[in-house]
């Protein structure tokens, strides 16, 4: 039987999953439970309404929200539920996501969402903060947190610059 998931991905579109299946890829790297769907605050308000309302009794310790454009998702998730979002803005086709970026970060005093980069690095990373809340009440993922961090040095030192 496959875990209880126990963050949740949730985007505005499928065309939003280029991006966003980094998050779920980190995630499974560190084989945290997950769930993935597509929710929209824009064209399925009920089901988003319900979504949230129903996080913490379902388990979700985390979500992780990503959007392009106009990208509410992540801070009407906020509004209705007290499991942290984490927000990816998601490249849009005309602004680049600069406007993701904007509507996702702008949130009124009282209902934060924490928001990361636009695009596929900010999916990562929003896995990886998750990753590492999670880890300082787990010392297996806080060791296996630790060995990907120094995997990444390791990476970084052995870079060459070409005639340097
Ligand atoms: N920003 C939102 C929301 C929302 O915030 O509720 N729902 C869909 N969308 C975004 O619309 C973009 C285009 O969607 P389509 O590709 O389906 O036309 C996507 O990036 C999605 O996240």
């Amino acid at each position: 039987m496959s875990k209880k998931p126990i963050v949740g991905i949730v985007m505005g579109s499928n065309s939003d999953w280029d991006t966003m299946q980094h998050a779920a890829q980190m995630l499974e790297q560190f084989d945290i439970a997950h769930e993935a769907k597509v929710l929209s605050a824009h064209r399925m308000p009920d089901d988003m309404f319900q979504y949230a309302e129903d996080a913490q009794a379902n388990g979700l310790q985390a979500i992780i929200a990503g959007a392009g454009g106009a990208a509410h998702l992540p801070g009407m998730l906020a509004s209705k539920t007290i499991v942290p979002v984490y927000g990816v803005p998601v490249a849009s086709k005309y602004l680049r996501g600069e406007d993701s970026l904007y509507s996702i970060v702008q949130m009124p005093k009282g209902v934060p969402v924490a928001t990361f980069a636009i695009g596929e690095a900010g999916a990562a990373n929003a896995a990886l903060h998750v990753i590492a809340g999670l880890a300082l009440h787990d010392a297996d993922l806080a060791k296996r947190l630790a060995e990907f961090r120094a995997k990444q040095s390791d990476t970084a030192r052995s870079m060459n610059l070409p005639g340097y």
